[in-house]
């Protein structure tokens, strides 16, 4: 694909959810849960967040895409997540997969394998969560003995590179893999994104907002366009943000506002560079 194709076609993503305001179903964790919902009403799109089964599959139908986290696991979320892909999945819609804090405890184990077939438009998460995931999904790269700490990444973009591959190779989707640098491939290309600020790691939940505003946009856009489109926003509106304020607190809040303001060319301008694989 031309450079110039996909900045056309994360402009459009950017523009159409913004005229369309899809409605996203979200079942995510309890930490970041206001912080998603915030995300995806600036990115354009209409947010609701839900924990039980028959309302996850409610919003599948009623719903453009819907995103699925794992942060806070609940007994519960055993029968929504899974039931939730599958709706997805059987509908022939978008949903996006953040495998948080992979690794811990047997529940989000067996919760992730169950989700592999479902075959996710979108994988969403930091290095070490993408070579876990791709450890546990048994595919190229993957380790499950990748250094997930807690919700943490220990590992470089880089590194991560083979797993996101063989990901989006599988659920012919895309995988965005966020760092300091973030790294966006469907399997035939890599988009390398750059921007943000290091306090966005002082912020808890901006990987897992950047994994619901991905979802508002894979609403409206194929899932190439719309995980960088997302993570486009993020840098940008990262960027900007920490020119306004240099503390947690408040650059949380600038943040927001820029990704509301953020025009699709902005967007579809902020630097990035292709190359095949
Ligand atoms: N050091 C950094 N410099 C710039 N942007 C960053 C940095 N670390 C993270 N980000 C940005 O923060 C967002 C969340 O990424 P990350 O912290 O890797 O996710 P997670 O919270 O899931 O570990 C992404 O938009 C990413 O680009
Ligand atoms: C701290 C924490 N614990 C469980 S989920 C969660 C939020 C992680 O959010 P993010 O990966 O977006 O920083
Ligand atoms: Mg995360």
């Amino acid at each position: 694909m031309e450079k110039a194709e996909l900045e056309r076609q994360v402009a459009a993503a950017v523009d159409v959810a913004r005229r369309e305001v899809p409605l996203v179903g979200s079942v995510t964790n309890a930490v970041s849960v206001n912080f998603v919902a915030n995300a995806q009403l600036a990115a354009g799109g209409s947010a609701a967040m839900v924990y039980l089964p028959d309302e996850a599959e409610f919003l599948a139908q009623a719903g453009g895409a819907l995103y699925l986290n794992l942060g806070t696991l609940l007994p519960v979320h055993e029968e929504t997540m899974p039931r939730g892909a599958r709706a997805m999945r059987e509908l022939g819609k978008p949903w996006v997969l953040d495998p948080v804090g992979i690794g811990i405890g047997s529940l989000r184990t067996g919760i992730l394998k169950e989700l592999k077939v479902c075959k996710p438009a979108i994988v969403r998460a930091n290095a070490s969560e993408v070579i876990a995931l791709a450890g546990l999904w048994e595919l190229d790269g993957g380790d499950v003995r990748a250094r997930v700490r807690g919700v943490d990444s220990t590992d470089e973009v880089d590194a991560a590179e083979g797993a996101a591959v063989a990901l989006a190779r599988w659920t012919e989707g895309a995988v965005a893999v966020s760092g300091a640098v973030d790294l966006v491939t469907d399997g035939t290309v890599v988009a390398t994104s750059r921007g943000g600020s290091p306090l966005m790691e002082k912020v808890t939940g901006f990987g897992c907002s950047l994994g619901g505003v991905a979802a508002v946009y894979a609403a409206v856009a194929s899932p190439l366009a719309a995980a960088l489109a997302a993570t486009a926003a993020y840098n940008l509106a990262g960027a900007r943000a920490f020119a306004r304020a240099q503390a947690p607190g408040s650059f949380q809040a600038a943040f927001l506002d820029e990704l509301y303001e953020a025009s699709a060319a902005d967007v579809a301008g902020n630097p990035f560079d292709i190359r095949e694989v």
